[in-house]
């Protein structure tokens, strides 16, 4: 790996996301792409892959031609087994190639959990429980899939970036770049190559949503440089440094409002009533009744034969909201449903994960949080208007955060639990309690804040502090009838 260009001395996100450099791994943070892959997913695979390409291509429920495919019938399975080799010895020769093997991994996984799941389609589309998936991934998916996420640094299972959403999208004209109608998916399990399904619109939704967090990133990075001092002292902060960190904020809250009005979509682009049929092949392995004791990876010896348990693809896995849970220093609650969100951030790019701590360490060690509300010593030197600005916009980017968990909250309510009584959702969380534990959060952090500086933010503020007391109320009583109704405890 040469030498990377970054815009900060601390870490290396990238201002030239050098998108023909394919030593570098698909996915690094860069002020123009956000969390994109530096470059649009590759397509086509090599020709020694063309088994595999074959298969992917008349895998889905319904193919691109419209025809019904190999799972419309159950007959994936018999159908790996029949014609797909062991293609391990040629990854290694492109393995150089982090892009490519990128693509490699997004295919593998797409295989793996279709093959895994297959059995349990085709009991939900006769109407009956999942039941069982398949336990055992032959050593042709198991091998191969363990060898790219190596390289990778993926977990050997679908994840939410590497594969199902993130780079899993090209577009028709490149010329067009990624606006929403020149989006089409690479790979889909149900009828996601028609771009006007649900599928196809689930997907790119989130696609559409990260587009827009290029400036997200560009406002942390230059919130953080306004507020550390050069001393690293807060007293020796000069006062255009705060008229910095409120410009930074302003451009992280224009980004999120663009993701959030793109989220809005969603409605529109993928039908409530359709989600449950596509998402039973994006269920993980980790907390799911259709595998109960794991899954065995055939011919990996690191395993040794131990069946092995990874979660499930989830836009929990999405760098956005923790990016700025982090950059704000939300307190989530002490719970076990906290833990999830812990664990969730293991199945990131190595690179996102990485840069989102790094988020995290910087803003407590610039003490950006009690600066902004005009906690700190400055205080009584920064003009009080300046300081106001900070505040209202300390509880502006909050009100993005609670305005995307609420959404989320609403997703979960419409897509999930009015079509489903399966408790578990895709990344492997309790579906009634575990969204409610940081948009709870949230809210509470909005009001202890509003409280603790004072109030006094203006109409503007006032309105998004009424909403917040309205919404507490409404989740509250929300989801202590779906855990009565579905007798589950909210811990
Ligand atoms: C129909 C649309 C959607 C549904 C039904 C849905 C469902 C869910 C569910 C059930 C979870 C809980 C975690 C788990 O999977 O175990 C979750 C988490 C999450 N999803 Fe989605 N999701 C949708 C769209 C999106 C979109 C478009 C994004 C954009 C990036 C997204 C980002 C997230 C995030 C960040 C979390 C973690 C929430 C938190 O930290 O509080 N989701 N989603």
């Amino acid at each position: 790996m040469g030498s990377i260009p970054t815009q900060t001395p601390d870490f290396p996100v990238l201002y030239d996301a050098r998108p023909d450099d394919m030593s570098l791994p698909a996915f690094m943070v860069s002020t123009t792409r956000g969390f994109l892959p530096r470059a649009d997913p590759i397509v086509s695979l090599p020709a020694e892959f063309d088994a595999l390409e074959s298969i992917l291509q008349r895998m889905p429920v319904e193919t691109a031609s419209g025809e019904p495919g190999l799972l419309a019938h159950g007959k994936l399975g018999e159908t790996v087994m029949a014609e797909l080799p062991d293609l391990t010895e040629h990854m290694d020769k492109y393995k150089d190639n982090l892009p490519l093997m990128n693509a490699l991994y997004r295919d593998y996984s797409f295989l793996a959990s279709a093959y895994l799941l297959e059995p349990c389609h085709m009991r939900f589309v006769k109407g009956e429980p999942y039941g069982l998936a398949r336990d055992v991934l032959p050593a042709r998916i198991a091998r191969p899939i363990k060898r790219c996420s190596e390289i990778t640094k993926f977990k050997p299972f679908m994840e939410y970036a590497g594969s199902y959403a993130l780079y899993n999208y090209r577009l028709v004209d490149p010329s067009l770049g990624l606006e929403y109608s020149n989006l089409r998916l690479i790979r889909a399990f149900e009828r996601g190559l028609d771009p006007t399904s649900s599928e196809a619109g689930f997907v790119l939704v989130h696609v559409a949503m990260v587009s827009h967090s290029g400036p997200l990133i560009s406002g942390v990075l230059s919130a953080l440089s306004s507020s550390s001092s050069s001393s690293s002292s807060s007293s020796s902060r000069q006062p255009d440094q705060r008229a910095k960190l409120n410009s930074s904020m302003s451009t992280m809250l224009a980004s999120l409002r663009q993701v959030n009005s793109a989220m809005e979509t969603m409605w529109g682009r993928s039908k409530p009533r359709s989600y449950t049929s596509f998402r039973t092949f994006i269920f993980g392995i980790t907390s799911q009744s259709m595998f109960p004791n794991g899954v065995t990876y055939e011919g990996v010896e690191e395993y040794g034969g131990r069946p092995q348990s990874f979660r499930g693809e989830s836009g929990a896995n999405d760098s956005m909201v923790p990016l700025v849970d982090n950059f704000l220093g939300v307190k989530m609650p002490d719970t076990p449903l906290t833990e999830i969100l812990k664990d969730f951030r293991e199945y990131r790019p190595s690179n996102h994960r990485e840069f989102i701590a790094w988020v995290k360490f910087k803003s407590q060690e610039c003490g950006v949080r009690d600066w902004a509300l005009g906690g700190g010593k400055d205080e009584e030197d920064d003009d009080q208007e300046q300081v106001r600005e900070s505040r209202k916009l300390w509880i502006m980017l909050l009100d993005q955060i609670r305005e995307f968990r609420w959404r989320h909250w609403c997703f979960a309510r419409e897509y999930i639990l009015k079509q489903t009584s399966h408790p578990t959702a895709t990344g492997g969380s309790p579906i009634v309690t575990w969204l409610p534990n940081q948009l709870g959060a949230v809210l509470d952090e909005m009001e202890n804040i509003y409280r603790d500086v004072g109030g006094n933010l203006g109409k503007e503020a006032e309105d998004i502090m009424d909403l917040v007391a309205r919404q507490k109320d409404t989740l509250n009583k929300e989801v202590r009838k779906f855990c009565e109704e579905r007798g589950v405890s909210r811990e």
